[in-house]
């Protein structure tokens, strides 16, 4: 297979397992993103991906060859990490054409491939200008470029954007998803920012205490979260416990939700239900009833708090399509079954 796969990869510190077992298949010119809480393994896989860490088992491979103990630089990777780790001395021009020098490219190769990189970045005209003179984002350019200059297989970067301001962090997921997609490489990145992962990635990887949760695109993870641990760490939702009888009838707080089902045989369940698909209705006329504990009206949305028997459940909607409600209020909640996901333990 052309592209990236890991293999039962596991690795160990001591008696620690930082990564447990862990499969995946990256196909050649996706974009993933691997996202999770801190600590739970992220970049210790990147690492192990990058041939800085040795897996303590399993086997990672790369366009089919087996590259799990393959020494870092002859893996032909681009890497960006947090520490950009420019050189403060070199120009821009040199600093990208770094690599390109050591491995003795010929000085108009290397002009002529600096030239191009400053264009996909932005950034024609700054060969000459000392690094130091560039501002957080233009560093931060300057750094995937020369991680992109030998034209590498594959493109690892970790917290590559942490460092800048949330603006300029935004408008740079752009540009690195569109350069991304024009020269079709083989990326992953690391974050801990979910609007990041959703920006940029094909498939989102998110990972928990070393194992990894879901794996899909951005829209199925939203929409589709295997379990409660990716509803609850991706967006908002609302979680609640539901039950079925023998006939598979399925109720919310005694109350019937028609058209719901649960697996077969299970007495018990959570759905997850986005708050964006919660809808208030007149009370009595939804699944549940609830009070308005409080209502934040954001400009674009409005959030809505509802207190129904011991839980919160929290709807949004547009000010187009705003119910007009106020706090101490009763309202209806509907829970729609389409949209509702009953989650794996
Ligand atoms: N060299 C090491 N020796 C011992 N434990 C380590 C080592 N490197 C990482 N760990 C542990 O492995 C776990 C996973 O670490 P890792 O850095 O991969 O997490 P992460 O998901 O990238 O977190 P963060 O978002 O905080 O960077 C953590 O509990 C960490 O303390």
């Amino acid at each position: 297979m052309s592209g990236l796969a890991l293999q039962n990869v596991v690795k160990e510190f001591g008696a620690f397992k930082a990564v447990n077992d862990v499969d995946l298949t990256v196909p050649h010119g996706t974009f993933v993103c691997m996202l999770g809480p801190s600590g739970c393994g992220k970049t210790t896989l990147l690492r192990m991906i990058a041939g800085l860490d040795l897996p303590t088992s399993g086997a990672i491979r790369l366009d089919g060859e087996d590259i799990t103990r393959v020494p870092t630089h002859k893996r032909n990777l681009g890497m960006v990490f947090q520490s950009l780790a420019l050189f403060p001395h070199l120009t821009v021009g040199e600093n990208i054409a770094y690599s390109l020098r050591i491995r003795g490219a010929p000085k108009e190769d290397q002009k002529k491939r600096v030239e191009e990189l400053l264009s996909m970045i932005h950034l024609s005209g700054y060969a000459d200008r000392p690094v130091s003179k560039l501002s957080g984002g233009q560093r931060q350019r300057v750094a995937i470029a020369r991680a992109l200059a030998i034209s590498p297989k594959l493109f690892l970067l970790d917290e590559p954007l942490s460092a800048l301001d949330a603006k300029l962090r935004e408008a740079m997921q752009v540009e690195l998803r569109q350069l991304q997609q024009k020269l079709g490489i083989t990326t992953i990145v690391v974050t801990h920012d979910q609007r990041e992962a959703m920006t940029m990635a094909d498939t989102v990887v998110v990972m928990s205490g070393g194992e990894i949760r879901q794996a899909a695109s951005p829209i199925e993870i939203y929409r589709r979260p295997a379990d409660s641990f990716v509803a609850d760490f991706i967006g908002q939702t609302n979680l609640i416990e539901v039950e079925s009888d023998t006939r598979n009838h399925v109720t919310v707080l005694g109350q019937p939700v028609p058209g719901l089902q649960l697996p077969p045989g299970a007495a018990k369940a959570t759905i997850s239900i986005r708050p964006e698909d919660v809808h208030l209705t007149a009370p009595g006329a939804g699944a549940l009833t609830g009070t308005v504990t409080f209502v934040r009206d954001l400009g674009g949305t409005i959030e809505t708090f509802v207190e129904a028997g011991d839980r919160q459940i929290v709807a949004v909607s547009t000010p187009r399509e705003r119910p007009e409600v106020s706090v101490g209020q009763q309202v209806g909640i509907a829970l729609t079954p389409d949209v509702c996901v009953v989650l794996r333990k």
